[in-house]
């Protein structure tokens, strides 16, 4: 994972929650007062709604500029053509084939644009739209003040009814791609069996493998006096003798950082070690994995997972801009899940320098990054704790067991990333 500092400063809005300046390490994250209210927004979208319906004779086209659909920004200019009043305030199924896109300067037919339409104006995801143009021109023109994106393309997996937003070649975004079982399966799997040696953690090079760290976290809690584990630290010559200080087992799990599985990933040298002991990634994993990398799969080709880094992040952890960029064949996707608390991901370019894109992660959203996309910097610069932005209330109803308060207690500020790769 090649880390760089990327310094292009971006300025994010999000909704509700204001607006972000920062880097793309998001050291310099900094939430700016809330510049609309959740009402301003509804109402806002309305108006659209009806100066659509009002202004837009049938077969004009229109360039909106900004908006924002599920937490990610769309900061490059769309085209939809093919528009008609009679569209509106119609819900229609989004019933396209699999292949239906839309690019630059494409133009819909009406189901194609009633599905999208469908997809962004009927649902609560579509957090705000500003900067509506229209236009009679029907060929868009590439100057630089009415600029027509390139690469944004929508598609529906017709099959699962799901959207798939790609905002990048080889980037594709799945909100909702995990059902809630199998968000709480990887949480529960994330935390009791991933981080089990022979599987590596960034507690390795301190501590050596750590047997059932989950567990003994647990137990930690109604035996507090009693660490698991001792390391010595070395306080400095002025207090003439070494001091030794005992972490316990929840401590150690707080500072759980990453778990690799299957292959293992050596930091120090950046590489695959083959040599390292290691088990096979889980066979529901695998299956997952290969279902989900579909999309992002040339036709007949099958997904194969080698080696998974597994990601937990605390309030204040983040991850800062880089590229994955050690396997073998990038035509080959990686394959990344979120679970618990939303976070914002930015989605840069190929150089440092360029502004990211940036959007919201919730529990059982999917990322697929192939091809191009493989060569693009991203990062998480903030994970969400507090009780009204982790959107984490589905799990918590599903964690209501006794047995599940543990899981539910660290997914409460936690959030896990599971990125499964093909190596060779
Ligand atoms: O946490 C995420 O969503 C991204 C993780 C990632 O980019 C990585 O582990 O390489
Ligand atoms: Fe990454």
């Amino acid at each position: 994972m090649a880390m760089a500092l990327c310094n292009s400063l971006f300025h994010v809005e999000f909704g509700e929650l204001g607006v972000a300046v920062g880097t793309f390490d998001g050291i310099r994250l900094t939430k700016l007062p809330c510049p609309r209210s959740n009402t301003s927004i509804k109402c806002a979208t309305k108006s659209v709604k009806r100066s659509y319906a009002r202004a837009i004779p049938c077969g004009a086209q229109f360039l909106i500029s900004k908006y924002c659909y599920n937490g990610l920004l769309f900061s490059d200019d769309i085209w939809w053509s093919g528009i008609s009043d009679s569209c509106f305030g119609r819900r229609l199924s989004p019933s396209v084939g699999p292949d239906a896109s839309l690019q630059s300067g494409g133009f819909l037919n009406n189901t194609q644009f009633s599905a999208i339409q469908n997809a962004f104006f009927h649902t609560e995801r579509l957090s705000w739209i500003t900067y509506i143009y229209k236009s009679h021109e029907h060929s868009p023109t590439r100057t630089s003040s009415n600029r027509v994106c390139t690469h944004i393309h929508f598609k529906f997996i017709s099959s699962e009814n799901k959207l798939i937003l790609i905002p990048n070649a080889g980037f594709y975004f799945i909100p909702g791609a995990l059902s809630l079982e199998e968000q709480c399966q990887w949480i529960k799997e994330s935390l009791m069996s991933f981080p089990q040696p022979p599987n590596r953690t960034n507690h390795n090079a301190i501590y050596g493998p750590i047997e059932d760290l989950f567990v003994s976290a647990k137990e930690d809690k109604s035996d507090a006096c009693t660490p698991q584990w001792k390391f010595v630290e070395e306080l400095g010559e002025s207090h003439g003798k070494d001091v030794s200080k005992s972490v316990s087992a929840s401590v150690l799990l707080r500072k759980l950082r990453w778990s690799t599985l299957g292959l293992q990933f050596d930091w120090s040298k950046r590489s695959y070690n083959i040599s390292l002991p290691h088990k096979k990634i889980p066979d529901a994993l695998c299956q997952l994995a290969k279902r989900m990398a579909g999309p992002a799969m040339p036709c007949g080709v099958e997904f194969q997972p080698e080696a998974a880094i597994v990601n937990y992040f605390g309030l204040g952890d983040m991850l800062g801009g880089h590229l994955d960029d050690m396997e073998k064949d990038w035509s080959k996707p990686i394959v990344s899940m979120s679970l618990g608390c939303k976070a914002i991901f930015l989605l840069g370019g190929k150089s440092r320098e360029d502004t990211p894109i940036a959007m919201f992660l919730r529990s059982g959203d999917l990322i697929l990054m192939a091809g191009e996309a493989r060569e693009c910097f991203h990062g998480v610069p903030r994970i969400f704790t507090d009780a009204e932005n982790a959107e984490i209330c589905h799990l918590e109803s599903h964690f209501a067991g006794e047995d599940d308060q543990h899981y539910l207690n660290y997914i409460r500020t936690s959030r896990i990333n599971i990125n499964i790769r093909q190596v060779f």
